[in-house]
């Protein structure tokens, strides 16, 4: 990994960048919508990365999903928060891990986007019963966790909104006690500047959070909320 090599990629990837324009959640949907098979939420997961080849996409893609699948595999999350659910690539990496009784709660604060992005989960084939989508910010979503969960915490939380938003969110997660010693943050997007203030006060918080492993920008902490801060 020479410095050299580490700054042609980065030109490359910016090239890339610009020659495939914005993100359009319109376009993404109606890709997405055409070419899966309904039903199948493995279809959708290819049709997803394969528009991604081609066109500029959220999507955390599959090297980040499979990294996030092992995750689910291992801690077997019954309540999982997702913040920031875009078109619902990451939504459908997680509905189609979780069992029947498992519940997924997703914000999203674009309407358009959360409308979209709710059908891409019908369109997966997966029951209102298993999912809610909630279209507001993240401390909206936050606030009205406890009529959804009632006395349950959450087994794992995946961020990829705003990171300059998930310090704020962290914390009042903690405070409403709605973390326990054996909920999993999955953070995205950490190499962004917004996200230095959460990885800064995870490290002044040994006690209460691990991180784990990281995979390109996306971070796996594991929360062990019961112990006392020294
Ligand atoms: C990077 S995309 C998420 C991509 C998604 N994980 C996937 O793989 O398809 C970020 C999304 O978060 C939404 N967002 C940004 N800030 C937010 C906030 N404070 N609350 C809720 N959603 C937010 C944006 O509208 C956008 O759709």
């Amino acid at each position: 990994h020479s410095p050299l090599r580490a700054l042609y990629r980065c030109v490359c990837e910016k090239v890339v960048k610009v020659l495939r324009g914005k993100v359009c959640v319109r376009r993404t949907h109606a890709y997405i919508f055409s070419e899966c098979t309904h039903g199948q939420a493995e279809s959708v997961l290819a049709t997803f990365d394969l528009y991604s080849k081609k066109h500029a996409s959220f999507s955390i893609g599959p090297e980040k999903g499979v990294f996030l699948d092992e995750v689910i595999r291992r801690e077997a999350p019954l309540r999982v928060l997702e913040l920031g659910m875009h078109c619902g690539y990451t939504s459908v990496r997680i509905l189609r891990l979780l069992p029947a009784f498992g519940k997924l709660l997703t914000a999203e604060m674009d309407p358009l986007t959360a409308e979209k992005g709710e059908e891409i989960l019908l369109v997966a084939g997966f029951k209102n019963s298993q999912f809610q989508v909630l279209p507001c910010s993240s401390a909206e979503a936050i606030s009205s966790l406890a009529s959804h969960l009632g006395e349950d915490q959450l087994d794992l939380v995946v961020m990829d909104h705003d990171p300059e938003q998930y310090l704020p969110d962290l914390l009042v997660l903690q405070r409403e006690n709605l973390l326990s010693k054996h909920s999993v943050l999955i953070l995205n997007q950490v190499v962004k500047a917004g996200a230095q203030a959460v990885l800064e006060y995870l490290t002044t918080k040994p006690h209460s959070y691990t991180v784990c492993q990281q995979v390109k920008d996306m971070l796996e902490v594991r929360c062990h909320m019961d112990r006392e801060e020294s």
